[in-house]
C-alpha cells in the first residue's frame, strides 16, 4: 500500500525513502572506518548489512556468544540500527581502555543513547547522582535499619502466607512493589514510600526507562531526538507529579533549613535531605529535587526488581540451599541483629547472588563507552573517533576458561573461592560485568547488594518457596541488550514455623 498523507507537496513515502537513504549514508559512512574489525551476525556491506542488523535484534545473545567464541582475545562488531557497536573480547584491553583519559575514551549511557535529552545534559559535566550516591554508600550501616523495617511490613503486607497452605505469589509485580518500597524508604521516607501513587509512578518510570535505553539502540540517530523530545515531555509530566508527592517533605526541610541552618536535632538522613542540600548548593529548585530522585530511582528500580526476581527463581528450585542459607543467615542475626554487619557476614548468600547475576544477565553487554579521539591500543586494534564500544557481559559470564562449567549454576562458586581471594558481589573485573566495570562502575551496586540480602533473608528466614510447576524455573526472556526474568511467573509461599 502506498503511503498518501501529503504535506504540501512532501508525501510521507518520500520522508520515509529520505529517512531510509539517509540511515543507509549514515551505516555506510561508519563502517567505512571501521572496515578492520571483522563483522558477526552477518555482512557489514551496504545494504546488505541489514542482514547483521535483523539477525542482532532478532537474536542478540546467540550473536554476540558466537562472536565472543570467535574472537576470544580480539574485537568484532555487531550491528544497531544507528551505528555499530564494538565488543572487546580480551579483559586486557578492556582494563587498558578503562584506564584511558576520559577526553579520549568517554563514559556516559546519558550521552551515548541521548538520554541526556531526557535527564539533562548538565549531568554530563556535573554529576550530583554520584555525590547523592557516595553518601549514601557512606551511610548504608545508618540506614539499614530503616530499609530492613520497610522489607519487613512490605513482606507482611503483599505475600500475607500462612503455616498451612501453599500461597501463589506473582513474582514480577510483588516484589518490584518490595524492592521501590525499601529503596524509598530510605530515599523519601514514610509516608511517601507507601503510597500507591508515587510506587506505580517509580516501578513504571523505572520500566520506561529501562525501555527508552532499548528503544535507543534500535532507533536511528537522526530519529533520536524526535523520541528523546516526546520522552523529555514524558518525564517533565513525571516529575510535576513526584513534586506533588515531595513538596511537604521539600517546604518542612526547607524551614528547618532557613531557621537551623546546617544542623538541627533530629536532623532527617536520607536521600530527599541530601538532595535539597546539593541541589540548593547549586542554586537549583524543586524541578531539579524531583528530577534527581527519579533519575536515582530509574538506575535503582528496575536493576535491583530483576535482580531480586531472578534470585527467587533460582533459589525455589533449592530447597537444600535455602536451608543452608538459613543457617547463616540465622548465625548473623544472632551476633549482629539485623544490621548492615551482619549482612557483611552473610558470605553464602553473597555468593549465591553473585552467580544468579552472572548467569542472569542483567544485559548482554556492557561498560558503553564512546571513543572522543582515535585510540590505537596495545596489541595494535585502531578505533576512530566517534566508534561506541562495549564488554561482552554474557561472553565472559559463560567462558569455561574463567569460570570452569560455567554455565551449571553453582550457588556457592564464590564462597568456595573465597580462601584464593575469590571477589564479592559487589567486586567488578572485566571477567564479572553485572555492575560494570573501571571507574564508571555502578555507583548504586553498595546500596543495591544490601538491599538484595535484606530482601533475601527476610523471604528465606520467614517463608518456605518453591516453584508454582515442580521442577522448573520459569525462563528468561531476551529484549535487544537486556536479559530480563519472566514477567508472568508465580512462586509458592508458606509461612515457616520459625518465621
Ligand atoms: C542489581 C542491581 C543493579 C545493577 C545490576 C546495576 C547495573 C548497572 C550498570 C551495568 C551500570 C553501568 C556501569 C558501566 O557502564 O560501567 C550502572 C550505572 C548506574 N547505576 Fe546501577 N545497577 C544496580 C543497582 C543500582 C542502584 C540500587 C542504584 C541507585 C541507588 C543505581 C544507580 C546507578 C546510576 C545512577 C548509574 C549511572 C552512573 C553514571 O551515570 O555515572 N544502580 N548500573
Amino acid at each position: 500500500m502506498v503511503l498518501t498523507i501529503d504535506f504540501g507537496g512532501i508525501s510521507t513515502t518520500h520522508v520515509v525513502i529520505g529517512a531510509f537513504v539517509t540511515w543507509l549514508l549514515l551505516r555506510y559512512f561508519s563502517a567505512k572506518n571501521l572496515r578492520h574489525i571483522p563483522t558477526v551476525g552477518g555482512p557489514s556491506v551496504p545494504i546488505l548489512s541489514i542482514v547483521a542488523l535483523y539477525n542482532f535484534l532478532a537474536n542478540g545473545k546467540k550473536v554476540v556468544l558466537d562472536g565472543y567464541q570467535k574472537f576470544k582475545g580480539r574485537v568484532f562488531k555487531v550491528a544497531l540500527l544507528d551505528r555499530w557497536l564494538v565488543v572487546i573480547c580480551n579483559p586486557r584491553l578492556v582494563e587498558e581502555l578503562q584506564k584511558l583519559p576520559e577526553a579520549l575514551v568517554g563514559y556516559s549511557l546519558l550521552e551515548i543513547f541521548e538520554t541526556k535529552h531526557i535527564f539533562g545534559a548538565d549531568l554530563l559535566t556535573d554529576p550530583v547522582h554520584l555525590a547523592l550516591l557516595r553518601t549514601l554508600t557512606r551511610n548504608l550501616g545508618q540506614v539499614f535499619g530503616d530499609m530492613y523495617q520497610e522489607v519487613e511490613t512490605a513482606f507482611q503486607e503483599l505475600v500475607p502466607a500462612n503455616e498451612k497452605e501453599w500461597l501463589p505469589v506473582h513474582a514480577s509485580p510483588v516484589m518490584r512493589t518490595i524492592v521501590t518500597r525499601a529503596a524509598n524508604r530510605v530515599f523519601v521516607g514514610v509516608p511517601v514510600c507507601r503510597d500507591e501513587g508515587y510506587l506505580y509512578l517509580m516501578v513504571h518510570f523505572a520500566e520506561d526507562v529501562n525501555k527508552a535505553f532499548g528503544l535507543y539502540t534500535v532507533v536511528p540517530s537522526f530519529a533520536q531526538g524526535f523520541v528523546a523530545r516526546k520522552a523529555k515531555a514524558v518525564m517533565d509530566d513525571c516529575i510535576e507529579r513526584c513534586l506533588g508527592y515531595m513538596r511537604p517533605a521539600i517546604k518542612d526541610r526547607t524551614t528547618m533549613m532557613d531557621s537551623f541552618g546546617d544542623n538541627w536535632a533530629d536532623k532527617p538522613n536520607d536521600m530527599i535531605q541530601w538532595t535539597i542540600e546539593e541541589t540548593k548548593a547549586r542554586g537549583q529548585g524543586e524541578y531539579d529535587m524531583a528530577r534527581m530522585l527519579m533519575f536515582i530511582n530509574s538506575g535503582a528500580v528496575e536493576t535491583t526488581s530483576q535482580a531480586v526476581i531472578h534470585a527467587l527463581y533460582d533459589i525455589s528450585m533449592r530447597p537444600e540451599l535455602a536451608d543452608e542459607l538459613r543457617e547463616e543467615v540465622e548465625r548473623a542475626i544472632a551476633e549482629d541483629g539485623w544490621t548492615k554487619d551482619a549482612t557483611n557476614k552473610m558470605r553464602k548468600l553473597d555468593s549465591f547472588l553473585r552467580e544468579s547475576q552472572r548467569i542472569n544477565g542483567p544485559m548482554i553487554v556492557s561498560m558503553f563507552r564512546l571513543v572522543r579521539e582515535p585510540v590505537t591500543l596495545s596489541d595494535g586494534t585502531f578505533f576512530p573517533a566517534g566508534t561506541t564500544i562495549a564488554s561482552p557481559t554474557l561472553g565472559a559470564h559463560f567462558d569455561d576458561t574463567i569460570y570452569p562449567n560455567a554455565s551449571t549454576f553453582d550457588p556457592l562458586r564464590f564462597y568456595k573461592a573465597e580462601a584464593a581471594g575469590q571477589p564479592q558481589f559487589v567486586t567488578t573485573s572485566p571477567e564479572y560485568l553485572t555492575f560494570g566495570h573501571g571507574k564508571h562502575a555502578c555507583p548504586g551496586r553498595f546500596f543495591a547488594v544490601n538491599e538484595l540480602k535484606a530482601i533475601l533473608a527476610y523471604m528465606l528466614m520467614h517463608y518456605d518457596i518453591k516453584p508454582e510447576q515442580e521442577g522448573v524455573r520459569p525462563e528468561n526472556k531476551s529484549m535487544g541488550l537486556g536479559v530480563l526474568p519472566n514477567p508472568d511467573a508465580k512462586v509458592m509461599f508458606r509461612k515457616r514455623h520459625a518465621g
